[in-house]
């Protein structure tokens, strides 16, 4: 699914009107049809007081429509209207009028106006501002979300928590929304994904208002949202007459005395990805750990006891996964540096691999195309130097991929995967997966996709989306709380099998 930016929103409004031959407001009311019909279906009439707050623009629009639609139904509402500014959009002030026709009297609240009691079983709706916003609110104006934010009433705030921009973080979080849900238009918003802005709703879910169909499979975007259908596209099913070669030979390298377990979890996970064959090229002391915990997997050592002190073997991988557990002991960097002068395989290059590459920028340069690297924002600020906020992040991002030609997997709540200019947000995964051992899963799920012959990109979107799955099944049945990278490993057949359930 598309994730567009403001301008393109805008578009979609104006080509919906004219393809659709709709007067604007006639588009709004299907908005406010579709809110209305959100909170009717759930409230089914009780008597519950909904107060909601409008501005002048057309988010307020839809707020005194919606107003309207629920006054039809004998539902006690008072509308305030956050009289903002005099320039009212043309779709306000005719359901301004509607609304007084109901003789229902919005209260108009100015500066220094006393603002009304919101009793905690109330019902909030925010409709101040959308996606117009496009400076700070005024002090009078950031003072009505505070009262709002420090109300208990349930908080449902329209198309986007007032106060949110589409394309910046707010310089004060608290002139901006806490709300409990937000009901957004048909398409997906950055802001949702994002840790600094994201926090502004507890959940978010879209709305149908049938913009114009044409429109939206045309637009290009630079920002996609990822899940089933999207990696369904490019799921390759297993073939009858094949054989474990078939399926690609992934080499994990990594491990160091007392880190052992990084590595194996890397091997089990590219194993249970799909991938025909798995060895692992760890230091000696790790060679009878792996050969008794798991039995599928080959096993190189290298020749130092403790640690990576070089990387020598005589096999044919697919693909090679460096870092998991492995340290940055002057003799691995060596080892490291070697290989990359050599190396013309697909590499996947994760933790210790990342903070080599941190400190040895210099290597860059020699990672092959396409290189998948997966920082979590630790790792990612040690590659690209810190960041002013999640937007500059993201912009710092694209520019450090583009350079080195690089897939890179932004690891976070929604992560996010930057390739040639583009982001895509993954929509899988929960807070049981901050865990140790999680991010070595990821690693080896997405080096046993590279093996089964997806691309990077495939393989990088795919097995976030896998990995991601694995936990939210794995919760399921678990908890977040006791949610471990071992049952991550466990659960990725069930997310295999997710995708084809309905
Ligand atoms: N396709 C869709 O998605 C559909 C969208 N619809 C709805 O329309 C909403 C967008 O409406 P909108 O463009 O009128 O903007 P909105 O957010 O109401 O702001 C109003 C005006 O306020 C101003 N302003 C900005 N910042 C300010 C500030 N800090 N303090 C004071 N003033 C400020 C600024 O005007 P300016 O002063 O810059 O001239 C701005 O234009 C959208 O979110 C959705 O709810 C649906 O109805 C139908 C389908
Ligand atoms: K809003």
């Amino acid at each position: 699914m598309k994730i567009l930016h403001a301008k393109q929103l805008k578009e979609a409004d104006e080509y919906t009107i004219k393809r659709q031959q709709l007067s604007s407001w006639q588009l709004m009311e299907r908005a406010a049809t579709q809110l209305f019909e959100w909170l009717h279906n759930r409230l089914q009439q009780s008597p519950v007081t909904i107060h909601l707050f409008c501005g002048t623009g057309n988010n307020g629009g839809d707020g005194l429509a919606l107003a309207r639609l629920l006054l039809e139904q004998q539902y006690p509402v008072k509308v305030y209207v956050v009289n903002f500014s005099e320039q009212r959009s043309t779709d306000f002030l005719i359901n301004y009028n509607k609304l007084k026709e109901l003789n229902h009297w919005p209260e108009l609240l100015k500066a220094d106006d006393a603002l009304p009691e919101l009793p905690p079983q109330d019902i909030i709706v925010d409709a101040i501002f959308g996606q117009g916003l496009n400076r700070p609110a005024e002090d009078w104006v950031a003072a009505i979300i505070q009262h709002i934010n420090a109300s208990k009433a349930f908080t449902l705030a329209v198309d986007v928590p007032s106060g949110m921009y589409l394309d910046q973080v707010p310089k004060e979080q608290d002139a901006v929304v806490q709300a409990n849900h937000t009901l957004s238009f048909q398409v997906a918003k950055l802001p949702f994904f994002l840790p600094q802005t994201g926090i502004f709703t507890d959940t978010w879910e879209l709305l149908d208002i049938g913009l114009d169909a044409q429109y939206l499979q045309e637009v290009t975007t630079d920002m996609h949202l990822i899940g089933a259908m999207e990696v369904l596209q490019f799921y390759k099913p297993r073939k009858r007459f094949s054989h474990k070669n078939t399926y690609g030979h992934v080499l994990v390298i990594g491990g160091s005395y007392g880190k052992m377990g990084a590595p194996m979890l890397s091997a089990e996970a590219a194993m249970n990805a799909g991938a025909g064959l798995v060895t692992a090229y760890i230091p000696k002391c790790g060679y009878q750990i792996f050969q008794t915990a798991l039995p599928e997997v080959m096993v190189l050592t290298s020749r130092h006891e403790e640690y990576i002190s070089e990387i020598e073997f005589d096999l044919k991988p697919t693909v090679v996964a460096f870092g998991p557990g492995a340290n940055t002991k002057e003799v691995t960097i060596r080892a490291f540096r070697a290989f990359l002068e050599s190396n013309t395989l697909t590499l996947v290059v994760d933790a210790d691999g990342l903070n080599i590459l941190a400190q040895h920028q210099g290597l860059l340069s020699l990672l092959p195309a396409k290189t998948i690297l997966t920082p979590h924002p630790g790792e990612l600020k040690r590659l690209i130097g810190a960041w002013e906020d999640d937007f500059d992040k993201l912009a710092k991002a694209k520019a450090f991929a583009a350079q080195y030609d690089l897939v890179l997997v932004l690891k976070d709540a929604y992560t996010i995967t930057v390739c040639e200019g583009q982001l895509y947000v993954n929509t899988t995964g929960n807070p049981g997966m901050a865990t140790a051992g999680s991010g070595d899963t990821l690693t080896g799920i997405i080096a046993g996709l590279v093996a089964q012959q997806y691309d990077p990109l495939q393989a990088a979107l795919f097995g976030v989306y896998l990995h991601g799955k694995a936990g939210d099944l794995s919760v399921e049945k678990n908890s977040y709380q006791a949610l471990t990278a071992t049952e991550i490993i466990d659960f990725i057949g069930d997310a295999y099998l997710s995708l084809f359930e309905g």
